[in-house]
């Protein structure tokens, strides 16, 4: 049988999945939320600064590197937010991390609009579909013991 006939019909579907890191950072009560400004069918949605890890590049290394590029600032990146995501179709692993700021303001550098969220109105924007069990771990890692 020609070699051509035993590839997957569907390449992309069998490809492992890509590792996306994203930042929840943190400053007192709020998170920083994201809206992103492309491609097309994104824009608008909300999400966590971040990226695709690059080859090479710890999770930690590229949190880091995106909210530079990003943001223009410098975070300490803390725990995970939550367990493993897959996202974009079964394309991409979602990694969120609770980072803080270490240095300088954020600015929407690639992004449309940046905006602190309080717990109770991280529901007040439209986030990125893959990111909702994030959101709600978020919300419930917040809520102040009694
Ligand atoms: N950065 C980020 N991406 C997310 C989140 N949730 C989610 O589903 N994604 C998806 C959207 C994108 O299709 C995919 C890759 O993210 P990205 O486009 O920001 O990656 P990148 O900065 O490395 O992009 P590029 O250089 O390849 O253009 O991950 C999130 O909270 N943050």
């Amino acid at each position: 049988m020609p070699a051509d006939r035993l590839r997957p019909v569907n390449a992309a579907s069998t490809a492992e999945p890509r590792v996306v890191v994203g930042a929840a950072i943190r400053a007192g009560r709020e998170i920083l939320a994201a809206a992103r400004a492309y491609p097309p069918e994104l824009a608008g949605l909300w999400e966590f600064p971040g990226g695709k890890v690059e080859p090479g590049e710890t999770e930690a290394e590229a949190l880091r590197r995106e909210c530079r590029e990003e943001l223009g600032v410098e975070i300490a990146v803390g725990p995970r937010a939550c367990g493993d995501l897959l996202t974009g179709g079964g394309r991409f692993l979602l990694r969120i991390y609770f980072a803080t700021l270490e240095g300088g303001e954020p600015r929407a550098k690639e992004h449309a609009e940046l905006r602190w969220l309080a717990p109770e109105a991280l529901d007040s924007v439209p986030w990125l579909p893959g990111n909702r069990p994030a959101v709600e771990a978020i919300r419930e890692s917040s809520v102040e013991p009694r």
